[in-house]
């Protein structure tokens, strides 16, 4: 199966064209206020509208009330919620409220990291293996934190899976054959400043994945 990849925190109709143009399966849109990358619903809209049927939407949340999910999927048409540090009781309110698909992002750092993996199985369709960020920080993601990908070293997932957290050029082709990936998901790796998104990087990064 071709490894697929997820662009995500994209916030211009320039950046989001390069990424559906360059073969990207997901792009991603990230509503969270304290990110660079945040969307209101109404840039929301208009990016979506955009996208054609064979490219997934994906929403990015952390931890959202009902009220801002169902705007966002109702205002983007998501087909996909991505949901940071969530629950997997509320990773599956969220999945039959929204009725669109849900991932559950496991913050990794250390193989233990990948213990609550198994409770998302009827909550979530797919896990997202994400590099737990500093203590403290602003975000849970976005901040092109890597982890050890040796953590996932004979793991049997539990669910259709993806890998993100640091990823970029120089490294997704490694990152894909030592894990087995088969989605991939980047934000800082194809930009050039928090937020800004690099035409030129994305349309790199998903060469990498294609050839890999
Ligand atoms: O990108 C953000 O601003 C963001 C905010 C809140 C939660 C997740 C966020 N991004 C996700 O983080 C990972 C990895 O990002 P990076 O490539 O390391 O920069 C990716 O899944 C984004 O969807």
């Amino acid at each position: 199966m071709p490894v697929t990849a997820k662009i995500c925190g994209l916030s211009t109709a320039a950046t989001l064209d390069a990424a559906i143009a360059g073969g990207a399966s997901h792009v991603g849109f990230v509503i969270f206020p304290p990110s660079p990358r945040h969307l209101g619903l109404d840039r929301l809209a208009g990016l979506a509208a955009r996208v054609p049927d064979h490219v997934r939407k994906v929403g990015v949340f952390v931890d959202p009330d009902d009220d801002l999910l169902m705007a966002s999927v109702a205002a983007g048409g998501l087909d996909v919620v991505q949901l940071h540090k969530t629950t997997p009781g509320r990773v599956a309110h969220c999945r039959g409220l929204s009725r669109a698909q849900a991932w559950a992002a496991i913050a990794v750092k250390t193989r233990a990291d990948l213990d609550g993996a198994p409770g998302f199985v009827g909550a979530a369709d797919r896990l997202l293996y994400d590099a737990k960020t500093p203590e403290g920080a602003a975000l849970p993601g976005g901040m092109g934190v890597r982890f050890d990908w040796e953590v996932l070293r004979g793991f049997r997932h539990p669910l259709p899976w993806a890998l993100s957290g640091g990823l970029d050029v120089a490294n997704v082709a490694e990152a894909i054959a030592r894990t087995g990936a088969p989605l991939v998901d980047v934000s800082s790796g194809v930009e050039s400043a928090p937020g800004v998104k690099d035409m030129d990087k994305i349309a790199a990064f998903l060469q990498r994945v294609s050839a890999s």
